[in-house]
């Protein structure tokens, strides 16, 4: 499903401003796994999720998506196998559009241009239907242009627009930290009910430790641009944040960090 070999990244290499953002880093996820990654500041997180969408190429190492060698594709050739949710709620919906022709653009993700906004009745129905699931009452203002939706909703409706097209992996950044915390607990189960339902194959950064030993299968810890410590579903059962934070401060150098603790 998603096959990433000893990739590394540096920016500004040979500069006073060097920085090893991925360091050989290997990670394999089979279909339907759904991996938390939690890590310091600048451990490499956001870089990682770059570097197989697209945004950034990495200088070694390959990233295999389905069996395709995706290393040389650029962010848009690899649309059609991923989904992407940001922190910022801007990110993912066009505030200008409606909320139906955001969902009409989510649904010709990843396929040839030139096909209009324009729905048909089935599709309007289907829209009806996943919106009613987030039990938001989105279902009832298809036409509302989204820049008038909340943060929290916005969220919510990109999460749903990522998930539609069923991508080969789902990149959730950080997608719940800049929400309130009541906005956040509801996007965070609307991720859960969203990832399992679809059985989709998913990758999440969070600073929130409780949230990502709750969520998914397995979860990695990130430091320093390679993956430290891994938990595998029955570990993190077990796992507290306390540990967490114990296996943190077991690694040699590691910054706690402030938004970690807000678990
Ligand atoms: N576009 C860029 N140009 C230069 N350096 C970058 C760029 N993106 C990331 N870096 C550097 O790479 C390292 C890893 O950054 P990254 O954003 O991936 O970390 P992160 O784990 O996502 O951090 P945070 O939790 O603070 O978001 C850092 O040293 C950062 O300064």
């Amino acid at each position: 499903m998603l096959n990433i070999d000893r990739i590394e990244k540096t920016f500004f290499a040979g500069t006073v401003n060097e920085r090893r953002a991925l360091t050989g880093l290997s990670l394999r996820m089979q279909e339907g796994d759904f991996v938390t990654v939690i890590g310091s500041n600048g451990a490499g997180k956001s870089t990682l999720l770059n570097a197989i969408s697209g945004r950034y190429t990495v200088d070694r190492g390959s990233i295999e998506i389905d069996g395709t060698r995706v290393n040389r594709l650029r962010e848009f050739q690899r649309a059609k196998y991923i989904g992407r949710v940001f922190q910022d709620p801007m990110a993912g919906t066009a505030p200008s559009l409606t909320i139906e022709q955001n969902l009409a653009l989510a649904l010709r993700r990843g396929k040839p241009r030139g096909l209009g906004l324009a729905l048909t009745k089935p599709q309007r129905e289907r829209f009806r239907e996943e919106l009613k699931s987030l039990e938001l009452g989105l279902e009832n203002r298809l036409t509302a242009k989204v820049g008038l939706l909340s943060g929290g909703q916005r969220q919510a409706l990109s999460l749903l627009m990522a998930g539609f097209t069923h991508p080969s992996i789902l990149l959730l950044d950080e997608h719940t930290a800049a929400l309130d915390p009541q906005r956040a607990a509801l996007v965070t189960e609307l991720t859960d009910r969203i990832v399992s339902q679809g059985g989709l194959t998913t990758l999440m950064v969070t600073h929130n430790m409780e949230q990502a030993l709750r969520l998914g299968n397995r979860l990695i810890m990130m430091h320093e641009g390679n993956i430290v410590f891994e938990a595998s579903a029955e570990e993190k059962r077990k796992l507290t944040v306390a540990g967490l934070l114990e296996e943190f401060a077991k690694i040699k150098g590691a910054q706690l960090d402030d938004r970690a603790l807000l678990a």
